[in-house]
């Protein structure tokens, strides 16, 4: 994951203290005007250089960040106390490039210094390397504000659920106890893997399974062997696509908007027996709003609990593309293969001479 390896921000009061032992460290080393310049160079040298890396840690959002990540990132970054306009990615940018025009002015405060330490008496140099480091205190502080938000939005960003974008993926949807996560863990032998999202409380669950863990002996095709070596991912989320799109706070809606990045296949699911608390009529609301905003990937509506069906209501007729039972296993590995099947994921195959 791109912001995994993302090192600590230092606050500016870390740096300053830093860059100044370090400085009267390297002072008391040489004599007279020396001192004076050695000092000033490493004060300098390990400000720009740390303001510098503080940058150049992060990955470029438009050209090294998967959209989904991008996305994600943009709904998830809340700089405190600020407009909304002032938040996500461009607020981000907006403080990564006040740190680096303080790491260029601290190179610039060394250029403009240097020559007044050189051919004077002591007492002038060391007014002037002192007048220097009050500068350079001074740009650090200036850019206080960016470094702690810069380390916030570190900390935001490296928690983020190990999803691989790359992936092909099947997104699961639907309101709750329909029997979503029964269904993954189901099709991902229940290892129950489960990523937290920082705007849900739910974690979001995720599985995966191999084309060949799908089709019995006897149906294998051509094809089939093609998927049985390419990883497929299926993701639940529990906590934004369980309800309909007006009940979603902004945040919520980025992060399905993130989602739409993701998903290749987008299955809704239906509790038409009504155990789970939400008439037929709202669930098939929700499908409607959901196959709307995925329009670009195939959405399949299941009806689960078939082993209920006989409290199933007249009017689904025509509602639904498949019907399993994830308790008692009817029909699961169907929905999975028309999954797979409509992703359709064709693997780049070795160039064959
Ligand atoms: N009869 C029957 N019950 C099922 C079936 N699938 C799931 N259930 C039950 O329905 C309940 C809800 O299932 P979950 O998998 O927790 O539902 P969910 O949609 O993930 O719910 P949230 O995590 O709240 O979003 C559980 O008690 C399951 O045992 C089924 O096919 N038939």
């Amino acid at each position: 994951m791109i912001f995994e390896d993302l090192p600590t921000t230092p606050t500016s009061e870390e740096l300053i203290d830093k860059a100044f032992s370090r400085a009267a460290r390297a002072g008391k080393a040489k004599g007279g005007l020396e001192a004076q310049q050695s000092m000033l160079q490493t004060a300098a040298n390990i400000i720009s250089d740390n303001l510098e890396n503080v940058v150049t840690a992060w990955p470029d959002f438009e050209y090294d960040a998967h959209p989904f990540y991008y996305e994600l990132a943009d709904a998830i970054l809340e700089k405190p106390d600020a407009a909304d306009a002032d938040s996500g990615v461009d607020a981000l940018r907006q403080s990564l490039s006040e740190v680096m025009w303080a790491s260029r002015k601290a190179r610039e405060i060394h250029e403009e210094y240097q020559p007044k330490l050189r051919k004077t008496d002591i007492d002038t140099a060391r007014k002037h390397r002192k007048q220097a480091f009050a500068r350079l205190a001074d740009i650090v502080e200036q850019v206080e504000d960016d470094l702690l938000w810069i380390n916030e939005a570190r900390n935001a960003l490296r928690d983020l659920p190990e999803i691989d974008p790359e992936e092909p993926t099947i997104v699961v949807a639907g309101y709750p106890n329909v029997g979503k996560s029964s269904f993954v863990n189901d099709v991902t032998n229940a290892r129950g893997e489960t990523a937290s999202y920082p705007f849900t409380t739910k974690g979001i669950g995720l599985g995966h399974f191999e084309g060949a863990d799908l089709s019995a002996e006897s149906e294998r095709t051509e094809r089939s062997a093609m998927r049985d070596h390419i990883r497929y991912q299926i993701v639940d989320t529990p906590g934004l696509l369980d309800r309909k799109p007006d009940e979603r706070n902004e945040i919520e809606s980025q992060a399905v908007s993130a989602i739409e990045h993701l998903a290749d296949c987008m299955l809704v699911v239906l509790d038409p027996s009504g155990e789970c608390g939400y008439p037929l009529e709202s669930q098939l609301e929700l499908r409607d709003a959901i196959a709307a905003q995925f329009e670009a990937v195939p959405v399949f509506t299941i009806a689960n609990k078939v082993d209920r069906a006989e409290g199933w209501p007249d009017d689904l007729e025509g509602e639904y593309d498949r019907a399993m039972s994830v308790e008692t296993g009817e029909n699961v590995e169907r929905v999975l293969e028309a999954a797979v099947e409509a992703i359709d994921y064709e693997p780049e195959l070795p160039f064959e001479e």
